[in-house]
């Protein structure tokens, strides 16, 4: 459990909570999307979120030595989280953004299909990653995403995430995994 304790995870998930916006038919039809930038503007609530999420991979995980977050959300938290724990960053990046060498995934996600790259030379053989994004929705994100830094030698840790759609199963793509969330909805 983090520093701030049980009643204190459970009072910041419900602060998450309250901030979220749940946008109807957003990006497509029929999605219920989870909107985190109401809580990245309120100061004090991201402070909290970030610290929230570096002491729990402290005392999961102990040492890291890169936070890898996926675009463009997960970038949002995992370059703070990386300070916050005197890590490195791993920016995932969709297809084409990144200079090569890179190496690659495709998969599909809640509203379409996407590829990932990293590049491997900023991955030393065996670093102890933590993987951070603000949704875990169907899972195919994070998956690729595992997928691409073990093919580039990471250790990859734990995955940890703001919110958990919980009724897209996304944890199913990640058995055996350490996975956490903050908040789990429906
Ligand atoms: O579990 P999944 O079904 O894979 O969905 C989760 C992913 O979807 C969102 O990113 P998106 O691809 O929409 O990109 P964005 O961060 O650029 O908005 C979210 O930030 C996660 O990365
Ligand atoms: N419903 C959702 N809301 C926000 N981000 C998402 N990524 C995948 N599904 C999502």
């Amino acid at each position: 459990m983090s520093a701030v304790g049980t009643a204190g995870r459970e009072a910041l998930a419900r602060r998450v909570d309250d901030l979220l916006r749940t946008v109807p038919d957003f990006p497509s039809p029929g999605i219920q999307f989870r909107d985190i930038m109401p809580l990245l503007a309120d100061a004090a609530a991201f402070a909290e979120v970030v610290a929230h999420l570096a002491q729990a991979a402290r005392d999961e995980h102990g040492g890291i030595d890169l936070v890898a977050g996926m675009e463009a959300r997960g970038f949002l938290l995992a370059a703070p989280v990386a300070t916050t724990l005197g890590a490195g960053l791993v920016p995932v990046r969709k297809s084409g953004k990144l200079p090569g060498p890179v190496e690659q995934v495709s998969y599909a996600l809640e509203y379409g299909e996407a590829s990932v790259e990293v590049q491997p030379f900023t991955i030393r053989p065996g670093a102890r990653v933590l993987v951070i994004d603000d949704v875990l929705a169907t899972g195919g994100t994070a998956a690729a995403t595992v997928d691409l830094l073990e093919r580039c030698g990471a250790q990859v840790v734990g995955l940890s995430f703001l919110v958990e759609l919980s009724a897209l199963d996304g944890r199913s793509l990640l058995d055996g995994r350490s996975v956490d969330a903050l908040l789990a909805l429906g």
